[in-house]
């Protein structure tokens, strides 16, 4: 499989080159140069079977040639086996035709951890066949850090360093980044929001003398990788209620636009999906954008759901690039309106074909609020503030024609504050998180500037060859 930039002016990739690149060198992200096509009755061949033989088949044919099977298979099984549910990413029903898909069993209680944990050892892997070293850059609105720490932590051939924003992420995401004790992690808290993060993680990667000297590598959703590893999932659940004999909707809870992306992939692949809905929190540009046919940034706000509170969604960019008919020319166009002046209108022929496939609906706090009270009231299903916003967008595009699957993407005990003010309930921490809240933080603080922080990666990044 050879992997393409959305913006058309970087170097074709086999995937292990795309794994290291993270982001492409023109700015763009790198995608299959084609999908892989599982027909219906490949699908139905994965009835049946375990997450991680599903993950196997749909994973290989995006890996190619790069990675013998065998060593894939044992990263995949290594990655699951980190998840404290025998289904991985278990279905809870909550209604006849709903189904909440839980994706937060693994080790920092987030989704993140779905893909992090196979992408860290995939990483691990290709840098030690190749006796390289890399430094590895994320940013972070709570939950990637974590993620990413975990997953990297102890791992010989990479530093990693993650950007939070100060202030702005819940107290249990900053201390599972801050108390990890890991030599090789370095939490950094940046005086700004995520998209200062995400924007100082993108300047990074183009300042091409600094990658090159750190060999920069990116393990946010820019890598293809996170996004190969969650199209997974579609298809487990789709096939837990019906697939491919019956079409299937997904609502996700949305900021980045990775997790969702991957459900478009997945409908892409062959899976019969019928509607992806897009749930935003107050920070509700893709609803406006679906609306009105503008990307227009406007100021951040901090809402109960401090994950998704973004007004740079990274990966519609790929979505911009499927709809456009892969026209890396209207892609860059796009992006450089963005650059320049905060937006852009879509063009109408690839505006039609995102509404085509997406529906999309925003929750503001107290419709967050009221659907984690009376979820709770109703179906006795406790609900983090992320999955709230799904679950509020689930309920108003429910058809009869196709089950909903409503992503839960993060436990309610990182958010602890916003669930006790709706439920009454305090959610606890899981044994394994026993004592986070106690233990020392470490940290650095640091201006949104990039010389600042590239003086600082610079300086701490064990950059020599192996
Ligand atoms: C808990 C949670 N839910 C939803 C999202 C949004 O996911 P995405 O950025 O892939 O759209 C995030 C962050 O990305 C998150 O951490
Ligand atoms: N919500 C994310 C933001 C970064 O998203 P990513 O999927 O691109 O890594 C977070 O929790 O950090």
């Amino acid at each position: 499989m050879k992997y393409i930039s959305t913006r058309g002016d970087a170097p074709v990739l086999g995937f292990s080159d795309a794994l290291l690149a993270g982001l492409a060198a023109d700015g763009g992200l790198y995608v299959p140069k084609e999908w892989p096509h599982f027909s219906k009755k490949d699908i139905r061949k994965l009835r049946g079977k375990s997450y991680q033989d599903i993950a196997e088949a749909i994973v290989t044919p995006f890996v190619g040639g790069d990675i013998e099977k065998a060593d894939l298979r044992r990263m995949i099984d290594e990655a699951y086996a980190t998840f404290r549910h025998p289904a991985v990413t278990p279905l809870v029903q909550t209604d006849a035709n709903v189904f909440i898909m839980e994706l937060f069993h693994g080790p920092t209680l987030a989704f993140k951890d779905v893909a992090m944990q196979l992408l860290a050892r995939l990483l691990d892997h290709v840098l030690t066949e190749r006796g390289e070293r890399a430094t590895i850059v994320a940013a972070t609105s709570g939950d990637t850090g974590g993620a990413a720490i975990d997953a990297f932590a102890g791992r010989d051939r990479t530093d990693i360093f993650v950007l939070f924003p100060e202030g702005k992420v819940s107290p249990v995401q900053q201390r599972q980044m801050t108390t990890a004790g890991a030599a090789n992690a370095y939490p950094v808290a940046v005086k700004g929001n995520f998209d200062d993060c995400q924007n100082l993680v993108k300047a990074m990667f183009g300042d091409v003398k600094f990658r090159d000297k750190v060999q920069l590598s990116g393990v946010n959703s820019i890598n293809w990788a996170r996004i190969m590893a969650q199209v997974v999932y579609y298809f487990t659940a789709a096939l837990a209620v019906g697939s491919p004999d019956r079409k299937v909707s997904f609502t996700v809870p949305t900021g980045n636009f990775g997790d969702i992306f991957a459900g478009y992939v997945a409908k892409q692949m062959g899976l019969p999906v019928a509607k992806l809905v897009i749930g935003t929190n107050e920070n509700d540009i893709l609803a406006r954008t679906l609306k009105t046919g503008r990307y227009e940034m406007r100021s951040v706000k901090a809402t109960t759901s401090p994950s998704m509170d973004i007004q740079i969604s990274s990966n519609f960019e790929r979505l911009l690039y499927e709809a456009s008919d892969r026209n890396a020319g209207e892609v860059v166009r796009y992006m450089s309106g963005l650059k320049q002046s905060g937006a852009f209108d879509i063009e109408e022929s690839t505006l039609k074909a995102i509404r085509k496939a997406f529906k999309a609906t925003r929750a503001s706090e107290a419709e967050v609020k009221k659907t984690i009270k009376t979820v709770l009231a109703e179906t006795g299903y406790l609900a983090d503030p992320h999955t709230a916003v799904a679950i509020h967008a689930a309920k108003r595009n429910l058809k009869a024609d196709a089950p909903m699957i409503v992503l839960s993407t993060a436990h309610p005990a990182k958010f602890p504050a916003a669930v006790k003010k709706a439920s009454g309930i305090d959610p606890a921490l899981p044994s394994w998180l026993a004592g986070l809240m106690d233990r020392e933080e470490r940290f650095d603080v640091l201006q949104a500037e990039l010389d600042a922080v590239e003086a600082y990666i610079g300086g701490k990044a064990r950059i020599a060859g192996h």
